[in-house]
C-alpha cells in the first residue's frame, strides 16, 4: 500500500497497456497520471479489467510492493463513479450511502490506504468521499462524520463490528458495491475470522456487492472466507517466480552471531555507517527495542522506536516522518505473530521515587527489576495497554528504506517475506541482514538474550528453502572479527548501564510523552499543520547511565583504512566511514540534556 509519488519495481510493470486505455474517468485518470503512474503493475493490468468490465470478485496474490492497493481502489472508484452519475440521471433517486468498505488488519494500514484514497479522489472529492474509522476518533465527532455519508469508509474489522453492532443505522449498507478485504491473511492471523462473519451479516453480501481479497501470502484460510464473501471469483495468482526472477535489486545475508554479538555488531555497523541510507531494524519484542534504543543512545546513535503500544496517532507521524528522512534509524517490534499469545494489556510496576537507575549495573539486578524492599518508595502501576490492531512487518509502505537488519530473526518464515519486503521497494534496491543465533550459542548471555532464538537455525533453513524456491539466496556474511573485537569492551560497558529497570523507565517515559504528545498533536496540529515538521521521535530517553566518552570512537578503533588520509576501506562493506566521524562529533556537540533545541519545547 502506498501513498507516493514513486513508481513501482520496474519488474512489475505492465508496459503493454496503460491506464490511457482502460476507460477509466477523466478525474480518475488525472489522479493517477497526477502520482507519476503512467502503465499499472501486471497485478492492476489483470484485476482491473476483470473487476471492472467483467464485475468479477477477485481473490489475488502477488507479492509486496506489486501495487495492489492501486488494483482495487481504481475499480472501486471508477464504478462508484459510474454510479454515482446514472444516480445524478435519475430524479428519483437522492440518497446518499456507504458504496464501498475496505477492511484492513491495523490502523496503520488504515491511514495509509485512506491516504492513497484520498489522493486518487482529488478531483471528484465532489462525489467521492472517504471516512477512516480506525483512528482514534470520539465517538462523538465519529457520529458526526457519519452522518455526512462518506461514500467509502476504511476500517479494521473490529472497528467496524463495533459500529454496526452499537449503531448500525449510521452506515446505510443497501447499496454497498463493494468489500475489500486487504491483506487478508494477515486479517485472519489476526483473529479477525469471527469478526468477519458476524461483519457479513449486516451486508448484502452475494447480491450485488462485489468482493475483493488481497495479499502477498495466501493460505488455506481463505477457502473459507471465499465460500462466505465471493461469487465465483477470479483468482489471479502471480507466480513469485516471475516476477522474483528480475528482482536481484533485494541482497539478503544472514550473519550467525551470539546473542550478545547482536548488540556489538550493531554498534558497530551504525557507529562506523557501514549501511548507507536508512534502516529498519525488526526486533521481537517491546522491551528489545528499548534495551537496543538504549544502547545505541550510549553510544550516541539516534534511533527511534515503533511499537504497539504507542498511541495512533505518533505511530503514524513516525512513519510519516522516517518516509520523509527525518530519522535514518527507526527499530520497530514486530510481535503479530505472538499477538494471541500475550496478554492485551501489561501491568508494569514503576518505582517513582527512583530517580536514577544507572547504580543498578549488574545482571542479578537486572533479572529481577520490578521489585523493591523499601517501604517508603511511593509505587505506581501504570497499564500499559497494546494496540491489538498495530502492525508494522505488512503492508506499510516504508519508503527509501535502505536496508531492513533482522536483529531478531522472525519466527516465520513468511514473517521474514514480509519484512524484507519493506526494503527493495518501488524500484529501488536494498539489503536484508539477518542475525541467526546458533542454538549452542542460546542462553549464554541472558540480558541479551531473545525468547525466539532458540528456533533462529531451523527458521533460517526454512526461508533458505522458501527463498531458494524463488531462485533467491541468503549469503553468510561474517565480519572481521578483529575489527569488531576492538569494540567489545566499549559496548560491555555501554550494555550494561542499560538495566532492566532502564528499559522499564524508558519504556514508560516515552509512552508518557508520546501519550501527551499525541493528545496535544490532534488539536494543536490540526490548526497549525507546518508545526508538525518539528516534533521528533528519536529523542534520548537518558535513564541509564550516559557515559559521555562512549559516544566518541577513538581513531584507534577505526579500520586501518577509516583513519586519517586513507581512502579505501577495509572490511566495510556499505559505506565510506569517514563521513561518519563527522557526524560523530556533530552529534555530540548537539546532545546536550535540555538543551533549547529539543524541537519538543516548539510546540508545547
Ligand atoms: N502503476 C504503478 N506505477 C508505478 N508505481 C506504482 C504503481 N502502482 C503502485 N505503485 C507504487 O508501488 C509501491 C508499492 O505499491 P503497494 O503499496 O500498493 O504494494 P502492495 O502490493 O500493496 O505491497 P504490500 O504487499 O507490501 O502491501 C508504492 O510506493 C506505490 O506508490
Amino acid at each position: 500500500m502506498s501513498s507516493s509519488n514513486d513508481t513501482a519495481l520496474d519488474a512489475y510493470i505492465d508496459d503493454s497497456v496503460t491506464f490511457d486505455s482502460m476507460k477509466l474517468d477523466p478525474r480518475l485518470l488525472q489522479a493517477i497520471k497526477r502520482n507519476g503512474y503512467k502503465n499499472p503493475t501486471l497485478i492492476q493490468a489483470t484485476a482491473i479489467p476483470l473487476a471492472l468490465q467483467e464485475k468479477r470478485d477477485i481473490i489475488a496474490k502477488a507479492s509486496t510492493g506489486s501495487g495492489k492497493t492501486l488494483a482495487y481502489l481504481i475499480p472501486v472508484i471508477q464504478t462508484i463513479l459510474d454510479y454515482q452519475q446514472n444516480k445524478g440521471n435519475d430524479v428519483d433517486s437522492n440518497s446518499s450511502a456507504t458504496l464501498g468498505i475496505i477492511l484492513v488488519p491495523t490502523r496503520e494500514l488504515a491511514q495509509q490506504v485512506t491516504e492513497v484514497l484520498d489522493k486518487m479522489i482529488l478531483y471528484c472529492s465532489k462525489d467521492i468521499r472517504s471516512l477512516n474509522i480506525a483512528g482514534d476518533i470520539s465517538p462523538a465527532v465519529l457520529t458526526s462524520l457519519l452522518l455526512e455519508k462518506p461514500e467509502i469508509v476504511v476500517s479494521t474489522p473490529s472497528r467496524l463490528l463495533g459500529l454496526l453492532e452499537t449503531n448500525v443505522d449510521s452506515l446505510s449498507l443497501d447499496d454497498l458495491k463493494f468489500l475489500v478485504i486487504d491483506e487478508v491473511d494477515l486479517v485472519l492471523t489476526f483473529g479477525y475470522k469471527e469478526d468477519l462473519t458476524k461483519i457479513s451479516q449486516f451486508l448484502p453480501i452475494k447480491k450485488n456487492l462485489q468482493t475483493f481479497l488481497m495479499s502477498a501470502t495466501l493460505n488455506d484460510d481463505i477457502q473459507e472466507l471465499k465460500k462466505d464473501f465471493c461469487r465465483s471469483p477470479a483468482i489471479i495468482k502471480f507466480n513469485d517466480d516471475e516476477i522474483t526472477k528480475d528482482q536481484t535489486k533485494l541482497i539478503q545475508y544472514y550473519v550467525k552471531t551470539s546473542e550478545f554479538d547482536k548488540f556489538l555488531l550493531c554498534y558497530v555497523i551504525f557507529k562506523l555507517g557501514l549501511i548507507k541510507g536508512k534502516t529498519l531494524i525488526f526486533v521481537n519484542n517491546i522491551d528489545r527495542g528499548y534495551r537496543l534504543k538504549l544502547v545505541l543512545e550510549q553510544f550516541g546513535i539516534k534511533a527511534c522506536i515503533l511499537n504497539s503500544e504507542l498511541p495512533a496517532n505518533s505511530r503514524h507521524h513516525i512513519v510519516d516522518q522516517f518516509n520523509k528522512n527525518v530519522y535514518r534509524l527507526l527499530i520497530a517490534t514486530d510481535d503479530t505473530e505472538y499477538i494471541k499469545e500475550e496478554d492485551e494489556q501489561e501491568e508494569i510496576q514503576v518505582d517513582e521515587t527512583k530517580k536514577d537507575s544507572s547504580e543498578e549495573t549488574t545482571e542479578n539486578k537486572e533479572e529481577e527489576p520490578n521489585t523493591s524492599d523499601n517501604k517508603n518508595n511511593k509505587k505506581k502501576t501504570i497499564t500499559i495497554q497494546k494496540d491489538k490492531e498495530y502492525g508494522v512487518s505488512r503492508g506499510v509502505d516504508f519508503q527509501n528504506v535502505a536496508c531492513v537488519l533482522n536483529f531478531d530473526l522472525p519466527t516465520t518464515a513468511k514473517s521474514y517475506v514480509h519484512r524484507v519486503g519493506r526494503t527493495a521497494r518501488a524500484g529501488k534496491s536494498g539489503t536484508a541482514i539477518s542475525f541467526v543465533v546458533p542454538l549452542k550459542e542460546v542462553g549464554k548471555h541472558k540480558p541479551s538474550m531473545s525468547q525466539t532464538s532458540k528456533r533462529d537455525e531451523k527458521i533460517l533453513s526454512r526461508i533458505m528453502k522458501q527463498q531458494g524456491k524463488l531462485g533467491l539466496e541468503l549469503q553468510p556474511y561474517s565480519f572481521d572479527s578483529k575489527q569488531v573485537e576492538g569494540f567489545r569492551y566499549r559496548l560491555e560497558d555501554g550494555f550494561r548501564a542499560v538495566t532492566q529497570v532502564a528499559i522499564r523507565e524508558a519504556r514508560i517515559k516515552e509512552l508518557k510523552e508520546e501519550l501527551l504528545a499525541s493528545e496535544k498533536l490532534k488539536r494543536h496540529f490540526e490548526e497549525n499543520p507546518q508545526e508538525l515538521k518539528s516534533l521528533r521521535h528519536d529523542k534520548e530517553l537518558y535513564p541509564s547511565r550516559i557515559q559521555q566518552h562512549l559516544k566518541r570512537v577513538p581513531e584507534y578503533l577505526l579500520p586501518e583504512a577509516a583513519r586519517k588520509g586513507d581512502k579505501k576501506v577495509g572490511f566495510v562493506p556499505f559505506h565510506n566511514p569517514k563521513k561518519n566521524r563527522h557526524r560523530v562529533s556533530k552529534g555530540k556537540k548537539n546532545n546536550k540534556r535540555g538543551s533549547k533545541s529539543d524541537p519538543l519545547k516548539n510546540f508545547k
